[in-house]
């Protein structure tokens, strides 16, 4: 039996599509909160999409460059479980803002061509040092506004020894997803143009088969 890969759908903005990613499986949700992504829900409309969200799944709160009270203010409205840093945000206040807010946090690292292997461990271990609020770290594209740019980076950078603590992201989608998981078995898979009709309006069909073909993936043993 192989490992379950955990399954974050970002991006969400409306209930119907909430539904259909915990319906068909999510484990996490991801909440935009910059205000110039496509997705940006603000906390008013989050607080309410997710008061319908059952037990189990966890909400992921996603933050570019934001404040301190920036933060503090949608964790007050939201309540999101986990924080996610996506942009040029250092170690140090990474750390800070999850301990003013008690909530763990990813750091999202932006895989430009030349990050190594190396460099990713050192970042890692850079991460667990600064904070034991640190929960991992996302991989993503190196694309021009931060992240949901729809574009994969090349899975060979990631170190083996990393990938069952890493979250896969970047321009994942059902065509890939298959391929993605067998060829990194990260701990997770994160997605979010991969399934959409339109920026920030999910597609049903692409999040079932999404799901489906990670699921498909776990079923196949391998490295
Ligand atoms: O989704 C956005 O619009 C976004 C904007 C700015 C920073 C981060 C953003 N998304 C972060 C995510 O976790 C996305 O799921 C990730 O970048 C992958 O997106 P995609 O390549 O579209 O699957």
């Amino acid at each position: 039996m192989t490992a379950r890969t955990r399954i974050k759908i970002c991006g969400l903005t409306r209930r119907e599509d909430l539904d259909i990613a915990v319906t068909a499986g999510a484990d996490a949700i991801g909440l935009v909160f910059y205000p110039k992504s496509p997705r940006y829900i603000d906390a008013p409309r989050a607080a309410q999409l997710i008061t319908v969200l059952p037990p189990f799944v966890t909400t992921v709160g996603l933050f570019v460059n934001a404040t301190a009270e920036e933060v503090r203010s949608i964790v007050e409205q939201v309540p999101v479980s986990l924080l996610q840093f996506h942009g040029d945000e250092t170690a140090e206040q990474c750390a800070a803002i999850a301990q003013a807010v008690h909530r763990p946090f990813m750091r999202a690292v932006r895989m430009g061509s030349e990050m190594t292997g190396e460099d990713l461990l050192k970042y890692e271990q850079q991460y667990r040092a600064a904070s034991s609020l640190f929960a991992g770290l996302l991989l993503d594209a190196f694309v021009e506004g931060y992240g949901g740019g729809g574009k994969v980076f090349d899975w060979s950078l990631i170190p083996k020894e990393l990938a069952p603590r890493v979250v896969l992201s970047g321009g994942l989608s059902v065509q890939n997803a298959t391929e993605a998981v067998l060829q990194v078995r990260p701990y997770a898979v994160d997605i979010s143009s991969g399934v959409e009709q339109s920026k920030g309006i999910k597609d049903p069909a692409k999040i079932r088969d999404f799901i489906a073909a990670v699921r498909k993936a776990d079923t196949i043993p391998g490295n």
